[in-house]
């Protein structure tokens, strides 16, 4: 199977996580792309989907899923998003499509992130993926000497401006054996926005495409 058809087999996979007339959190990506286009062509009736970039939200807007804003939801039953890399214990590195802060936003609003991801992206250790952080601009050059400073190499994304107008620093080299701590330090530095670590918003459940199928890892 090629990877895009292992996506459309966790995208569909997902629906099953989905409760009809419930709202329902929705990530970003090619894979959460198959998500949404197998959530529209089941026919299934939600309250709305809380979205985490302006590119889910026209997606699902031109298929007919009500979208609402993330202040009108108190909680969340699941969301639903892809990852750049998952570990064995749920922690993943996102960003790579630049809406990692609204990722973590929607996340934080759910009782359970599913992650739907192919095989390629299950690793021991975090890290291989450079590391996404949305910078505030004017603290990149500074956050970019931190970096440097742990041995890592930070490179400016180029031509990309977040939803938020912020920047991206993709942050090569890192062995992030300790997920939790990375997160919780590199969130308090100075104009950093977010950074694309997801630990305490872990994974509840990951549904990995396969060559043999869709295997449910919990955590
Ligand atoms: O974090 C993300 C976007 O910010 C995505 O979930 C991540 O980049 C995976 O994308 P894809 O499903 O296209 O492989």
């Amino acid at each position: 199977m090629t990877q895009d058809e292992l996506k459309t087999l966790v995208g569909q996979a997902a629906l099953q996580y989905v409760t009809p007339d419930t709202v329902v959190g929705v990530g970003t990506g090619s894979t959460v792309d198959k998500f949404i286009d197998a959530l529209a062509a089941s026919g299934m009736r939600i309250a709305g989907a809380v979205s985490s970039s302006v590119r889910s939200t026209e997606r699902m807007k031109a298929l007919g899923i009500p979208v609402l804003d993330a202040s009108e939801v108190e909680s969340l039953q699941v969301y639903i998003d892809g990852a750049d890399e998952i570990d064995r214990q749920g922690h993943m590195v996102k960003g790579g499509g630049a809406a990692l802060t609204r990722e973590k936003i929607v996340a934080d609003l759910a009782k359970t992130f599913v992650c739907i991801a192919d095989e390629s992206k299950l690793v021991d250790v975090l890290g291989a993926f450079p590391v996404p952080v949305e910078v505030i601009p004017m603290a990149a050059a500074q956050i970019a000497r931190r970096f440097r400073a742990m041995g890592a190499e930070p490179v400016l994304r180029k031509d990309c401006v977040t939803d938020n107008s912020c920047h991206i620093l993709d942050v090569k080299g890192l062995r992030i054996t300790d997920p939790a701590a990375f997160e919780a330090e590199v969130s308090q530095w100075p104009g950093v926005v977010t950074v694309g670590v997801f630990a305490r918003n872990k994974a509840g459940v990951c549904l990995l495409g396969t060559a043999q199928g869709v295997r449910t890892m919990t955590f």
